[in-house]
């Protein structure tokens, strides 16, 4: 990976953390932002380049999160960066069911260039990864005529009306703002680490899911069937080898519309261009956003063309949907991820992650689970001896890496489990750092 970084790429705490600017905007924020969005920093960004985030004080933090697995390729990248403002300089909006433009068309040939399925294609661009989930559900209903929809244990899929309904975690996401959208189905899911019988395969798992949906709902009934290749917010599951593809097996043989959601495990950060790709199956809809534009705001579906012109024109859209200025973002950030590798890149952080944290597990028995793949990696923390979930050790130690200057994010239905997430521009003596920082506070809260 041949990258220069405009920030030295080091960590470095500066006095009181949170400083005095950080604690002057905290001020101001309660005066002026809801109290419903919350944030993991105590600190405010000031600049941001490859690994680090500098802090209104001038503090250095280590950024393990890429807030929430968007800059890939790094949230100032300079390829990004000019290709933003040169765009930005000729038109920032024309709103493309206006006047459309040529970067949309470009970006659509390329997801469908790049998406695993060499069948025809279709996209359309959103703003944000609910808006994509929503999308892919529309297409799916119109398609099929169905309208029953299948999301799955610790599923994330968002925060819309629907993709709430879709979405497991009842708290913080969906408390409180029912009535939610009809027609849902939650089904059991291969989360290898917590099934009763450990010896149970991907197949039998997805058998398990299959008998409840033809027995819950009737698969001549279900419009679509939606799931993470890995699930994100519910805690960095893989599910079993195998599960995933009779699931998308059993879905063709009842014509039913197989949604990827890719939003967190798409573009390089799983270790291949998508985390279908690793599962050797072909979503007829795939969801994407986050790393799609390094750090711009785009969303989009692609997939079977068949599918996705079933609807009727004008049946899709949006105000801001594929903005081009995001549009350029985006096609500047996968020429990025193409000739500096970027999957590769995802692996060689993989190989270390693996290499260091499955040694630990032998010094921990509070670490649970070392699971992941690619830079979507983590470590499942349980109360010793057992696998009741250990949340209050999780926060412990994030909590700890943060005081040391290194921002981990923690996710999971039970809370318990501490994710990587780093930019693919880290650079391997940062991540080391880093590692060592998790692996020390680890050693002090759950020795
Ligand atoms: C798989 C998957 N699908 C859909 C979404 C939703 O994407 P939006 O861009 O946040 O709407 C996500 C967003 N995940 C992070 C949400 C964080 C939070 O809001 O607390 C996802 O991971």
């Amino acid at each position: 990976m041949d990258v220069t970084y405009r920030i030295e790429q080091k960590r470095k705490l500066e006095g009181p953390f949170p400083g005095p600017k950080s604690q002057e905007l905290a001020a101001r924020r309660a005066n002026a932002v809801a109290a419903g969005v919350a944030s993991t920093l105590p600190v405010y960004a000031a600049d941001v380049d490859g690994g680090i985030i500098v802090d209104v004080d001038g503090n250095q933090l280590i950024d393990l999160g890429s807030g929430i697995a968007v800059t890939t390729v790094g949230a100032s990248n300079p390829a990004v960066a000019k290709a933003v403002a040169e765009q930005a300089q000729r038109f920032t909006h024309t709103c493309f069911m206006v006047a459309p433009y040529e970067g949309y068309i470009a970006l659509a040939e390329k997801l469908a260039a790049i998406t695993p399925g060499t069948f025809e294609k279709r996209a359309a661009f959103f703003n944000s990864g609910s808006e994509a989930v929503e999308n892919a559900i529309k297409v799916a209903r119109v398609a099929t005529g169905r309208q029953a929809v299948v999301a799955f244990d610790h599923a994330y899929h968002g925060r819309t009306n629907l993709t709430m309904g879709l979405t497991a975690k009842a708290a913080p996401y969906k408390r409180g703002f029912g009535p939610l959208a009809p027609e849902i189905y939650r089904m059991p899911m291969s989360y290898p680490y917590r099934e009763e019988n450990p010896n149970i395969s991907g197949k039998e798992a997805a058998e398990r899911a299959i008998l409840a949906m033809e027995k819950q709902i009737g698969g001549d009934q279900i419009a679509a069937i939606i799931i993470e290749p890995i699930q994100g917010e519910g805690g960095f599951i893989v599910p079993a080898a195998g599960f995933l593809p009779r699931i998308a097996e059993w879905a063709k043989e009842n014509g039913i519309v197989f949604v990827a959601d890719e939003v967190q495990a798409g573009f390089a950060r799983s270790g291949a261009w998508f985390a279908s790709d690793i599962e050797e199956i072909e979503p007829d809809i795939i969801t994407v956003a986050k790393g799609i534009a390094g750090g711009m705001p785009l969303s989009g579906i692609v997939g079977r063309a068949e599918l996705i012109d079933a609807v009727h024109g004008g049946g899709l859209g949006g105000t801001y949907g594929g903005n081009p200025v995001a549009v350029a973002a985006a096609l500047e950030s996968i020429k990025f991820m193409e000739d500096q590798d970027l999957p590769g890149r995802a692996r060689e952080i993989e190989e270390q992650f693996f290499a260091r944290f499955i040694a630990l597990q032998k010094d921990v028995p509070a670490l649970g689970e070392v699971r992941g793949r690619g830079a979507m990696i983590a470590l499942e923390f349980v109360k010793a001896g057992g696998k009741q979930p250990d949340a209050a050790l999780t926060k412990a130690i994030a909590e700890e890496c943060l005081a040391q200057g290194v921002l981990i994010l923690t996710c999971g239905t039970y809370g318990n489990v501490v994710r990587l997430l780093p930019p693919l521009v880290i650079g391997d003596e940062l991540l080391t750092d880093a590692f060592d920082v998790l692996e020390a506070a680890i050693r002090k809260h759950a020795a």
